[in-house]
């Protein structure tokens, strides 16, 4: 396992500021970078994988910086969309490539090069010319590169994108299992239904600065006030008791869409209902928390917050 700290980094490109003041730091687990185009996604992968310098702050690995310290550097794998991948070699040449600069022994290599190959489903692929892939199977190839030396600290710059679902899915799977044995995986994403499903939590990024970060129903409600909004379909005259409860509803293709101000008044209406003869069947948040957050994104920029999770 290794601690990554982000501490009052500023940074961008030639003198001009496009990450502000950011502060984080993330261990084991999935976190999510969010943010609109633009937002300052991928200069934040850079700076935490030590390839570019900031101009004022610090990121640390366990202690040391990435920038200074090649070994450091080493804990780190970052993928984008632009793999570094050579295009005139074949898929599987480039990964010994890569394994031979990671010090990786021959024989372990050749089966940890077929693994990652098989968990891309680049199995078939591997004799082909990275030049000659599709967009999504260069990408993989990517993938398969920064997963190669299994190091502690992965960053996954929008993964996803270009990936179909099955692979999706493998590939959400397996970053959960090297959640759970303890590496710090960061993943940015427009995908917020994936967001949603896979976070540990999320860190919302606008115009350079954190603006939220936490847990999604979590940091919905840190960044928007407290209204939850609940799809519940029941059976009787739910409308009628709503009223009487004093609840704001509107009806939906077969439902009710309830503003209650969080889950506990969620779990007490879920009650209410039940005391006033109303069978409850379904009981669900109405939408994606995230899409919520992000949609607010588009139309007002929140306070900046710190990096620290909203518990
Ligand atoms: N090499 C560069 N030189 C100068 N400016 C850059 C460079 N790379 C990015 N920028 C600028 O920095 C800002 C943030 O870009 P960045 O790529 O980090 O955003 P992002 O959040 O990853 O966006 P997207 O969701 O579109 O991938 C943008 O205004 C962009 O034009």
């Amino acid at each position: 396992m290794a601690e990554l700290e982000v501490l009052n980094v500023s940074a961008g490109y030639r003198g001009r500021p496009v990450l502000r003041d950011v502060n984080l730091e993330y261990g084991a687990g999935i976190h999510v970078l969010l943010g609109p185009n633009g937002a300052g996604k991928t200069t934040a992968f850079r700076v935490l994988a030590g390839i570019l310098a900031p101009f004022e702050g610090t990121v640390l690995v366990d202690g040391t910086a990435p920038h200074t310290h090649t070994e450091t550097k080493s804990l780190i794998a970052l993928a984008t969309h632009r793999s570094a991948l050579a295009p005139r070699l074949s898929v599987v040449d480039n990964l010994r490539y890569w394994a031979r600069v990671l010090g990786l022994p021959p024989r372990p290599s050749e089966e940890r090069i077929a693994e990652v190959l098989d968990l891309l489903g680049l199995t078939d692929l591997a004799d082909r010319r990275i030049g000659s892939l599709s967009r999504g199977q260069n990408q993989r190839a990517g993938l398969a590169k920064a997963f190669l030396g299994r190091p502690p600290i992965l960053l996954l710059d929008e993964p996803m994108s270009g990936l179909d679902p099955t692979t999706t899915s493998q590939l959400t799977e397996y970053l959960r299992g090297l959640a759970n044995e303890g590496h710090t995986v960061v993943v940015s994403t427009h995908a917020l239904a994936d967001a949603n499903r896979f976070a540990d939590d999320v860190t919302v990024l606008q115009k350079g600065r954190i603006v939220g970060r936490g847990e999604p129903a979590a940091l919905r409600t840190a960044l928007l006030g407290s209204a939850y909004r609940l799809r519940v379909r029941g059976s009787g005259d739910m409308p009628a008791v709503l009223d009487r409860l004093g609840l704001r509803y509107e009806e939906q293709q077969g439902a009710v869409v309830v503003e209650v101000s969080d889950e506990r008044a969620a779990e007490a209406l879920v009650a209410d209902l039940v005391r006033e003869g109303i069978g409850v069947r379904e009981v669900v948040p109405a939408r994606n928390p995230l899409e919520d957050v992000y949609q607010q994104l588009q139309t007002e920029v929140p306070a900046p917050a710190d990096g620290r999770r909203i518990p």
